[in-house]
């Protein structure tokens, strides 16, 4: 192959499922692991932000975590690896777009006829964070409705706008009957769109408290703020276009990529144990669907093998031991399917 021939051109892209990545940021590294779990090989060249798959009819596209929404969304990228939080964002413009369309009566028709927008997938199991509010640990303010009418920080500004109109609207003393349109409505409190480092806003005096994601709660701690609320709790998410262009394919890559993500939530436990001690042992591990027991060449003893989530391994251990297990051993799982 040459150089040229690496560089993807329209032409090249055709007949291809366009599949969107997290380009730089939290998500790329686990992204990229998922990629490779699922075999799905490329080589990115320096600066590229499409990669064609070698050995699928695919191609990669590198794009900022928070603008993957909007590509599956509006069907230009089938499928997308981007945070639940970005999509709700994502989403929450959608309405505030589409009612500021309807009030101005905008010409021309509002869609192409076709079905918009995405829908999750699956749940990726990494980059899990919350989007919360935040206010200076030592301050005047102590609770949400404090910051009515105040300024301020975020990257989330149509999640915050919805917040704080819900806020302010409950303030009010809206009824919860009432048909409440958070997106359209007219803010009192100031939300200033922020790009990064948020945190540093309350420090600097550009903000009185910010809406931003909180993950171990070092940055949040550092910069002197508190959460005193969650607006979304998040991670990464599998999603796909309501529309794609191959939805064979995009089944195809969903079940490898749950394959390995099941893999890797899941060790395989065996462990030998008497006949007499296996209902009690199979409640400790009742597998995925059912543990497999197969008879030992020893009298009145079986071997039990069962899936068990690594989260919960220590105590199954524990367990199995309490009711006469031995032999206890825990093997790592490279790769699943059908589970
Ligand atoms: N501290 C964190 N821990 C876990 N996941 C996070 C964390 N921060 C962000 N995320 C997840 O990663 C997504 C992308 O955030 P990230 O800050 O990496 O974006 P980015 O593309 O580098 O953009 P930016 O330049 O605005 O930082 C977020 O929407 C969220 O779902
Ligand atoms: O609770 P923690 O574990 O400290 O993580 C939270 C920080 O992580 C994210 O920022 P990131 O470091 O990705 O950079 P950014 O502020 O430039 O977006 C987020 O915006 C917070 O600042």
């Amino acid at each position: 192959m040459t150089g040229e021939e690496l560089i993807p051109s329209l032409q090249s892209l055709e007949g291809r499922l366009l599949f969107a990545v997290p380009k730089k940021g939290r998500l790329l590294s686990a992204s990229l692991n998922l990629l490779e779990g699922a075999d799905i090989q490329f080589r990115r060249e320096n600066r590229l932000d499409i990669a064609l798959v070698k050995n699928l009819p695919i191609a990669l596209v590198f794009l900022p975590a928070a603008d993957i929404p909007t590509f599956v969304g509006e069907g230009r990228v089938d499928l997308g690896i981007t945070g639940f939080d970005q999509v709700q964002e994502h989403d929450a413009g959608v309405r505030q777009t589409s009612r500021a369309r309807r009030l101005s009566n905008a010409d021309g028709p509002e869609t192409d006829g076709k079905v918009h927008g995405c829908e999750t997938v699956l749940d990726l199991g990494f980059g899990a964070c919350k989007l919360q509010v935040q206010i200076p640990a030592k301050g005047e303010y102590a609770e949400p409705k404090d910051l009515i009418g105040k300024n301020i920080g975020t990257s989330f500004v149509h999640l915050a706008h919805e917040y704080f109109a819900r806020l302010e609207l409950e303030q009010e003393g809206a009824t919860n009957g009432e048909r409440i349109d958070l997106a359209g409505r007219k803010l009192r409190t100031k939300i200033m769109e922020l790009s990064g480092s948020v945190e540093a806003a309350c420090a600097l005096g550009v903000a009185d408290g910010i809406v931003d994601l909180v993950e171990s709660g070092e940055t949040m701690k550092a910069a002197g703020l508190k959460a005193i609320d969650t607006v979304v709790e998040s991670s990464a998410i599998l999603i796909k276009s309501k529309n794609p262009s191959n939805p064979k394919m995009v089944a195809l890559i969903a079940a490898r990529i749950n394959g390995v993500i099941t893999a890797q939530k899941y060790v395989l436990c065996q462990y030998n144990v008497p006949r007499t001690r296996l209902a009690d042992a199979v409640k400790v591990t009742p597998g995925k669907r059912a543990p497999t027991v197969t008879s030992l060449e020893e009298e009145g003893w079986v071997a039990v093998s069962a899936m068990v989530e690594k989260k919960r391994l220590a105590p199954v251990m524990d367990d199995l031991a309490m009711v006469g297990a031995t032999d206890i051993l825990v093997l790592d799982i490279h790769n699943t399917r059908g589970s």
